[in-house]
C-alpha cells in the first residue's frame, strides 16, 4: 500500500509481484556495472546458458582498477589487466555500452551516470557496488547489489526484494561557510551511527537539502549506505530536472513536459507517512572530520577526540579499538593531527564542484613540503571541464598532482596506496582499517575544502580559517 512518500511509489510501480518467501520482484531500470562486481555474474550467467534479458538497461565502465597515472595498456598490473579486458569481452558478447578509458565518458560508476542523464527520477537503479546509493538524489530508488544479485538482473532485469521503511531526515537552515553535503552526511552518521540505517530508505528533505545542488545532493546520498540505509533520496525538483536538461540520456525536447509532471507527480506526498521522522538543525553543523575506523567516528573540527567516557556505552569498543588502531589520544584536538597524504577524489567529492571548492582554498597557496597531495577527478568529464576552467593549473602550482579519473585511493585497489601508517586526509567515504592500500594506514575523512586546508598546512584545519 502507497503511504504517499515517493519511494513506496516508486516501489509500487516498478512491483512485478509478491514472491513466496514474501518478498517483492521488483524490476530495475537501470543496471550500472563495473569491473570488480560483474565478471563473476557473467560467468555465473554462462553456466546456466543465460543471456542478458535488456541489454540496453545495462551500461558499463571502468573505475576501480584503472592506474591514474600512465593508462597505456597493458596495464602493469596483471590482475587489473585481466579484469578490464573481462569487462571488454563481457560487454562485447552481450552487447552492453562500455564507457572504457579514453573515451572521454569514462570514470567512477557513480559519476558518470548522472553526468550522462542517465539517472533520472522515479527509476530503480542497482550496481554491485555499496554507493549506489548516490543515484537517489534525483529522486530515483538506488541501492547497491552483490555479484549473485547483478547475475538475477542481467538474467532477468528484476530483484528479489525486502520493502524498506522510510525515515525522512529533514535538515533546515543555512550551511555556514566552510560546512558542505559531506559534512551534513557526516554529521548525520555521527547523528544516527553506522547501524542506524539499517532497514530504512532515507528521504533527504527540508530547506537545507532543497538549496543544493545536485552535486551536493549526491554528495549527501552517497554515504546513506554509510549510515547503514541502504538508498537514500531527494524529491525531485526544479534543480533536478534544470540539472537533466540537454543530458545525452535525459528526454527530449518534446517529451521533456510529460516528464516533468510525471517527475513531479512522484515526490513524496505533503501528508505522506513516514516510519521515523529526524529533525537536524544546519546551524549546528561544523567542517567535520573523522577520527576514528568507521565514518560515524566523526567530530566537528574544532572538538578534541572524545574520551571514553564521553561516549554512550555502545559506541566505547569500537572507540577503543580505534585510539589503538589511529595512534590517536582521547581528550585531544583532532586540529593540528600532522597528515601525509591528501587526496580530493571518489564518488563522494570529485565532482567539478567538489574540486573547484578545493581550488579556491588552495588558490596562490602552496601543499607543505610534508605531504603528498594529489587530486583524481572522478570522471573524464569532470576532468575536462576542471581543466577548460584551469583548476589543473591552480593544483599543479600549489603542488598537488593532477592525475586521471578513477577511484584511485578511495579503495587503492589501483597503484595509489597509503604506506605503512600514513594517516590521510581523504574527501571519500570510508575510514575502515587498511581501507587506503597499507594495512595499517589510517583515513580522516573530511570534504574536500578541508582536505585542500589540510594540505596547504600539512596538518587538521578549520578550513573557515582559510576562507
Ligand atoms: C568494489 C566494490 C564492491 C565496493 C563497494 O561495493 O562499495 C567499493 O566500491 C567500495 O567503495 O568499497
Ligand atoms: S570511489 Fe570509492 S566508494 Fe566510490 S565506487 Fe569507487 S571505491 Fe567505491
Amino acid at each position: 500500500m502507497s503511504r504517499g512518500t515517493l519511494f513506496d511509489k516508486v516501489w509500487d510501480l516498478h512491483t512485478v509481484g509478491t514472491l513466496a518467501s514474501g518478498q517483492t520482484q521488483l524490476f530495475i531500470g537501470l543496471h550500472l556495472i563495473h569491473e570488480v562486481t560483474s565478471p563473476q555474474a557473467f560467468a555465473m550467467l554462462r553456466e546456466r546458458g543465460l543471456s542478458v534479458m535488456f541489454p540496453e538497461r545495462t551500461i558499463a565502465t571502468v573505475d576501480h582498477i584503472v592506474p591514474t597515472e600512465s593508462q597505456a595498456r597493458p596495464f602493469v598490473d596483471v590482475l587489473a589487466e585481466e579484469m578490464i579486458t573481462a569487462l571488454e569481452q563481457n560487454c562485447r558478447e552481450h552487447n552492453i555500452r562500455f564507457y572504457n578509458i579514453g573515451s572521454g565518458n569514462q570514470g567512477i560508476v557513480h559519476v558518470i551516470a548522472p553526468e550522462q542523464g542517465l539517472t533520472q527520477p522515479g527509476m530503480t537503479i542497482a550496481c554491485g557496488d555499496s554507493h549506489t546509493s548516490t543515484h537517489g538524489a534525483f529522486g530515483a530508488i538506488a541501492f547497491g547489489i552483490g555479484t549473485s544479485q547483478v547475475r538475477d538482473v542481467l538474467a532477468s532485469q528484476t530483484l528479489a526484494l525486502a520493502k524498506l521503511k522510510v525515515r525522512r531526515i529533514e535538515v533546515n537552515g543555512d550551511l555556514s561557510p566552510g560546512v558542505y553535503a559531506k559534512d551534513v552526511t557526516l554529521h548525520i552518521i555521527r547523528q544516527l551511527g553506522v547501524k542506524g540505517g539499517v532497514g530504512y530508505a532515507y528521504e533527504y528533505a527540508g530547506s537545507t537539502i532543497a538549496a543544493m545542488s545536485m552535486e551536493e545532493r549526491m554528495t549527501l546520498c552517497n554515504m546513506a549506505i554509510e549510515g547503514g540505509a541502504r538508498c537514500g533520496y531527494v524529491n525531485p525538483d526544479a534543480v533536478t530536472y534544470d540539472y537533466l536538461k540537454g543530458r545525452e540520456f535525459a528526454p527530449k525536447a518534446e517529451q521533456w513536459d510529460e516528464a516533468v509532471n510525471w517527475w513531479e507527480s512522484l515526490r513524496s506526498d505533503p501528508d505522506a507517512e513516514y516510519d521515523d521522522v529526524v529533525v537536524i538543525d544546519a546551524a549546528d553543523i561544523a567542517p567535520t572530520v573523522t577520527w576514528g575506523i568507521t565514518p560515524g567516528q566523526g567530530i566537528g573540527v574544532d572538538e578534541h577526540i572524545p574520551t571514553v567516557e564521553e561516549l554512550p556505552e555502545g559506541d566505547r569498543a569500537i572507540a577503543t579499538e580505534a585510539y589503538q588502531y589511529m595512534n590517536l589520544q582521547p581528550g585531544t584536538a583532532i586540529q593540528g593531527t600532522p597528515v601525509d597524504v591528501c587526496f580530493i577524489g571518489s564518488c563522494t567529492n570529485g565532482r567539478l564542484s567538489d574540486l573547484r571548492e578545493a581550488a579556491k582554498v588552495v588558490q596562490g597557496k602552496k601543499a607543505a613540503a610534508t605531504v603528498k597531495a594529489f587530486v583524481v577527478p572522478g570522471s573524464e568529464r569532470v576532468k575536462q571541464a576542471a581543466e577548460a576552467e584551469g583548476l589543473d593549473t591552480i593544483f599543479e602550482a600549489a603542488g598537488f598532482e593532477w592525475r586521471e579519473a578513477g577511484c584511485s585511493m578511495c579503495l587503492a585497489m589501483n597503484p595509489d596506496k597509503l604506506q605503512g601508517n600514513q594517516i590521510s586526509a581523504s574527501s571519500s567515504n570510508r575510514n575502515f582499517k587498511g581501507r587506503q592500500g597499507s594495512s595499517s594506514g589510517r583515513t580522516l575523512l573530511m570534504s574536500p575544502a578541508m582536505v585542500a586546508a589540510a594540505a596547504i598546512s600539512g596538518q587538521v584545519t578549520d578550513v573557515r580559517k582559510l576562507l
